[in-house]
């Protein structure tokens, strides 16, 4: 069809055609359509127009179509008696089931005049008046005296017009879903009225409180789009069902974190790094393997980032590297660990981090499912595009590109994305020119504001409108030749080029920077360190698996590296040489993803690998324990021992059965119980076999390496907690076993000693006593 949900429109089906139309408390303007008609086609986007243009009517209007070309709905267009589309009826609420509804003869291709149409047809309602529906007839001054009577309301509006006006009838149903105000039409023949509170121009807007007094409302034009605004923002009007916002709340606000006082009219960096932290770290890693259109996506969004996004240089040199390095992947997929270590910036590139958890400022909510990362994305694509138009010379729909396929792939609301790619189809393709980009997505999300104002997603203190407000651009406002509001889009586009410019963007509550980079290098010293214990393991795995090509003692002759650097180097390279001549024969357990050419564009990087100077001091201690630990080798032994029984019958095991991948897991299922069964042999409990080496096992012998992984992996958790092995909680070294051995050798031969000793006593005595 022509229309889905998100167009505000009701989609009637044989299943939901009567409770729509028969005997509902709302009325219903229905078009009858044809999804292959041309005229239906070129009608549509004023439906829709519409259909936004009066949402806030529904309580007393709804406004449904249906698609008499699709067969489901065939029976339906004869019951109405359709002969020509697009066919527009109006039914009444509380339509009885013989209605066919009034038809719109001759209508408008204009909102406005439809609009009208609508008020009249609900006017035409007979008696009982429906109660869904305001009273739309002109007030007396007799009523007004006696309103404050029957009626509790803070805020009684009066809109003085002519009797040919709309636009008090219009406001009218406009305030339809808000409480504590309420509007009333008086015409210009109320004279008394007029008279009372001077009433010069038609149309005006006066507030009138319960002790007579009254105050005009002061907007930019005298028109319907104004007025409503005014009115839903006075102090006290609430939307129906929504708790009243109170300023003092908000201040002690019911989230974690403490209120941080903002300038609504400014944009935060605080807000555009969280939404980074929180798209990168948080909404991607849903993707354990990035693949196929996410990949585009992801490299899209990554390169405009990098590209137009205005950061700190710390985040900046992230952004670059990140998209170096994703540039560089000639490969369709890659994991979602190998892309966070680069977030993360594992590999070290000088001077790059992006910050760690969220701080939000301008997308504060006052509750904690308020704003937030919806906010950030929003306002993070507002500044690209302004950015991406400031340069001059990009391609208009980069940015928007970007943002539509990253949306699609990866935001984590769908019904959003659905929404907003149904937009992106409709027109995105119009868009030819940067400042069009910039208006594109403006619009698009004043329509996404439209479709759910009003919604339990929306944060009371912060209500949907149509933006940017009078109040803060009141020259983005126009009134049109036929009294409609409008938007002057020259203004717009100057407006949101100055509230997203880079220049504009204010920096509090920012993180400092070298806290940043230091908290950076401390997690990376952890990581290192623990790679560091990893690859001793991997060592053991390795000669374990393979003790012909890779001797035991190699380890014991290693010289002791120069320095620190040196010695986490060799230590690398050592790895990698080993590695090649292992049983396991391509780079199964290169430590870090990351090529060097990527690197290269990124100032500085040589030093990337340098380690800090902490590591160094800790790998030397390491070693200098090494010479000690005799209990440690044992179990080490021990484990080689029985790595090498498995490893043999594994291999076996593959040879036979490479390609079957359900046996490799039965296999791997029962080389874990083997290994838990030697760990017990040497009194460790039997380990987790969920360690997670994905990152480093790459290529088609994947199956492979995760079966020496296995090995590894328990090897890790062996060095882990064996490296200072000890028995009832005492560590032994080689003096101890040394004493125990001579103290043993010493004690059992003075038993022998004296075994003798008393024995050739024993016999000299008997043979005494046996003499006569
Ligand atoms: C692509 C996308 C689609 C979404 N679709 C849906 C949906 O279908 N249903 C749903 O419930 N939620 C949807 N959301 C979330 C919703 O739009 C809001 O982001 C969320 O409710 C938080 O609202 P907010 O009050 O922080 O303001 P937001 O709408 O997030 O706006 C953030 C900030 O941008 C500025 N702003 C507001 N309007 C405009 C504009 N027209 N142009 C430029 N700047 C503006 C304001 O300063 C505002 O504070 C979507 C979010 C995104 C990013």
């Amino acid at each position: 069809g022509l229309y889905t949900a998100s167009d505000q429109i009701v989609l009637l089906s044989q299943q939901n055609v009567g409770s729509v139309l028969v005997n509902s408390s709302a009325a219903t303007v229905v078009e009858f359509y044809a999804s292959w008609c041309g005229h239906c086609i070129s009608f549509s986007p004023i439906y829709k127009k519409l259909a936004r243009d009066i949402k806030e009517w529904k309580p007393a209007v709804n406004i449904a179509a249906v698609d008499c070309a699709a067969d489901e709905n065939i029976q339906i267009c004869m019951n109405y008696k359709i002969s020509g589309y697009p066919t527009i009826k109006f039914f009444h609420a509380y339509s009885t089931a013989d209605s066919a509804g009034v038809p719109y003869r001759g209508f408008s291709r204009d909102v406005r005049n439809l609009r009208q149409r609508i008020i009249d047809s609900l006017e035409s309602h007979g008696e009982p008046w429906p109660p869904a529906c305001p009273p739309l007839e002109p007030t007396s001054e007799t009523e007004i005296n006696n309103f404050f009577e029957t009626n509790t309301v803070q805020h009684l509006a009066l809109i003085f017009e002519d009797a040919k006006s709309y636009i008090g009838r219009e406001v009218i149903l406009d305030l339809l879903q808000f409480e504590n105000v309420t509007v009333r039409r008086v015409l210009n023949t109320e004279s008394g009225l007029v008279a009372k509170l001077g009433v010069t121009e038609f149309p005006s807007c006066y507030l009138y409180y319960p002790d007579g007094n009254f105050t005009r409302l002061r907007v930019n034009f005298e028109a319907r789009a104004f007025y409503s605004y005014a009115l839903q923002r006075l102090p006290g009007v609430i939307r129906s069902g929504k708790p009243p916002p109170v300023t003092m709340e908000l201040v002690k606000n019911s989230t974690q974190e403490p209120w941080r006082p903002f300038d609504r009219s400014r944009v935060y960096m605080a807000d555009l790094e969280s939404a980074l932290h929180h798209s990168l770290r948080v909404e991607l890693a849903v993707q354990s393997v990035i693949k196929g259109d996410s990949m585009i996506a992801l490299k899209s969004y990554i390169s405009v980032l990098a590209k137009y996004f205005p950061g700190r240089p710390v985040v900046m040199n992230l952004l670059k590297s990140l998209n170096s390095w994703l540039k560089n992947q000639t490969v369709d997929q890659i994991s979602y660990k190998a892309f966070k270590e680069n977030v993360d910036n594992t590999a070290q590139v000088p001077d790059a981090a992006l910050p760690e958890g969220v701080r939000w400022v301008g997308c504060q909510g006052s509750q904690p499912h308020f704003r937030g990362y919806p906010c950030g994305v929003w306002t993070l694509f507002h500044v690209l595009t302004v950015q991406a138009s400031n340069t001059g010379d990009s391609d208009p729909q980069e940015v928007l590109t970007a943002m539509r396929n990253y949306i699609h792939s990866f935001f984590g609301c769908r019904y959003c994305a659905d929404h907003f790619e149904n937009m992106a189809r409709e027109s995105l393709e119009v868009v030819n020119t940067l400042p069009s980009s910039v208006l594109w997505l403006w619009s698009r999300h004043n329509r996404v504001n439209n479709r759910i104002a009003g919604d339990l997603s929306e944060d009371p203190y912060f209500p949907k409108i149509q933006w940017p407000s009078p109040e803060v651009c009141p020259s983005c406002h126009m009134l049109k030749d036929n009294g409609e509001h409008g938007w002057n889009e020259n203004q717009v586009l100057t407006f949101l080029g100055s509230y997203f410019s880079s220049s504009r963007i204010l920096l509090d509550y920012l993180e400092d920077e070298n806290k940043i980079l230091k908290k950076q290098t401390e997690k990376h010293s952890h990581k290192l360190e623990d790679s560091l214990a990893q690859k001793h393991i991997e060592r053991i795995a390795r000669e374990a698996l393979d003790p012909i090509t890779t001797p035991v003692e190699e380890e014991e002759e290693e010289e002791e590296p120069q320095d620190e650097t040196e010695a986490y180097e060799e230590d690398n390279e050592g790895g990698e040489d080993k590695l090649a001549a292992s049983d396991i024969k391509d780079k199964a357990f290169e430590q870090t993803p990351r090529t060097n050419a990527k690197l290269e564009e990124v100032p500085g990087h040589q030093q990337a690998h340098k380690i800090p100077s902490i590591i160094g001091m800790r790998l030397k201690q390491r070693r200098q324990q090494e010479d000690i630990v005799d209990l440690d080798s044992f179990v080490n032994q021990h484990f080689k021992a029985k790595a090498l029984q498995l490893a043999a019958s594994s291999r076996v095991k593959q040879r036979t059965l490479q390609t079957k991948v359900e046996q490799e897991h039965r296999q791997e299922l029962s080389l874990g119980m083997e290994l838990d069964a030697g760990l017990g042999m040497i009194g460790l409990q039997p380990i987790d076999t969920d360690l997670d080496l994905n990152s480093i096992y790459q290529g088609k012998r994947l199956k492979k390496r995760e079966l020496a992984g296995q090995y590894i992996g328990k090897g890790v958790e062996l060095f882990q907690r064996g490296h200072w092995i000890s028995v009832l909680s005492i560590g032994f070294s080689n003096v101890d076993i040394s004493l125990c051995v001579i103290l043993y050798a010493v004690s059992f031969t003075c038993l022998v000693a004296m075994y003798i000793f008393f024995r050739n006593r024993f016999r000299r005595r008997r043979v005494k006593i046996a003499l006569p």
